[in-house]
């Protein structure tokens, strides 16, 4: 008996690039530490896009691998195989040099220890001035826009203080200021909230945001505060060094006229067509080692495996 094609509907005659438009470019991205004999995969294939101008958050528990990819991003760290690309830059294929100039102009990195980031004889305007400095940026350059960024980071009147003189929060957004000194398409910032109180990070997540509306800098942000991530358009999950969730907020206008906010949760999609079920999802339907797909018009649907078990 002949068999009837089922009518699928066309994909595109060729599939673009994968992420051929995007600022920065994840795909299969693995990360491989050797401690002694033990390896650890803290990434495992993990696929992001970002689009410039764009502000996410990253969040995930404890080891998922949120640091790891910050620290590649940032060129600080070297993935172990697959892809990643920021603006021009091939991650994987840069040279000694390459990555001096791609960490000078093209990524601002704000570290998750906020010592980490400053120098502690340095006043906030010669940290700031520092990496211009380091670039050759001419001097009166250097001194309008540190003065510039120390307002735009409100923290002006902390120009010619150490970061012993500092509050914490002064000291993250001076921190943020330096990050941002060489004008960097994309700005990184691990954890940056992470050792400050509540109104006091509520104040530097919003320095962030004004950074990147006003400045259009694409931010990312990794974050264990829900307080944060609630406040961005798009966050991003990470599980076992894989991208495995998404939501996107969008606000949204009542009959009345007045506003909410819409939060939808996605599964991501891998370039394989693998999706991850929620855990959840499984338990409620016993859905284990096999279920049975099924295409309809406009959607697919995942159902238990009903059959004889071999
Ligand atoms: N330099 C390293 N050498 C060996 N293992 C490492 C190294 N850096 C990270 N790891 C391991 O890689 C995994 C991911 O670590 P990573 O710091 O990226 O996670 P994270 O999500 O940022 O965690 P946290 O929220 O606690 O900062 C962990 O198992 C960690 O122990």
């Amino acid at each position: 008996m002949p068999i009837t094609p089922l009518s699928l509907p066309q994909p595109p005659p060729r599939a673009p690039e994968f992420g051929r438009d995007s600022l920065i470019v994840c795909e299969n991205l693995v990360r491989i530490y050797q401690s002694g004999s033990i390896e650890v995969q803290a990434l495992q294939g993990l696929d992001l896009l970002v689009e410039s101008g764009e502000m996410i958050a990253v969040v995930g528990a404890s080891g998922s691998g949120k640091s790891t990819l910050l620290s590649i991003l940032a060129g600080v760290d070297a993935p172990t195989a697959g892809r990643a690309r920021v603006d021009r830059w091939d991650l994987l294929a840069m040279s000694r040099a390459d990555r001096v100039r791609y960490r000078r102009h093209t990524v601002g990195f704000v570290r998750q220890q906020t010592s980490a980031n400053l120098i502690p004889y340095l006043t906030a305007r010669q940290m700031v001035d520092l990496p211009m400095t380091a670039a050759r940026t001419p001097a009166k350059v250097r001194r309008a826009r540190a003065a510039e960024l120390l307002e735009t980071l409100g923290v002006a009147d902390c120009a010619d203080r150490r970061p012993g003189q500092l509050s914490g929060g002064q000291q993250m957004r001076v921190a943020i200021a330096v990050a941002l000194a060489n004008e960097p398409r994309v700005l990184l910032a691990d954890e940056p909230t992470g050792e400050l109180d509540t109104a006091t990070a509520a104040q530097v997540f919003a320095a962030l945001r004004d950074v990147n509306r006003r400045l259009g800098v694409t931010v990312v942000v990794v974050t264990h505060d829900p307080e944060v991530s609630g406040q961005v358009e798009r966050t991003v999950a990470i599980r076992d060094g894989r991208t495995s969730s998404e939501v996107l907020r969008r606000t949204a206008t009542a009959d009345d006229g007045g506003t909410h906010v819409i939060a939808e949760e996605y599964a991501v999609m891998d370039r394989a067509g693998r999706v991850q079920v929620p855990r959840d999802y499984r338990e409620a339907l016993a859905l284990t080692r096999r279920v049975r797909l099924a295409l309809e018009a406009d959607h697919v649907t995942i159902h238990p495996d009903l059959g004889e078990r071999p």
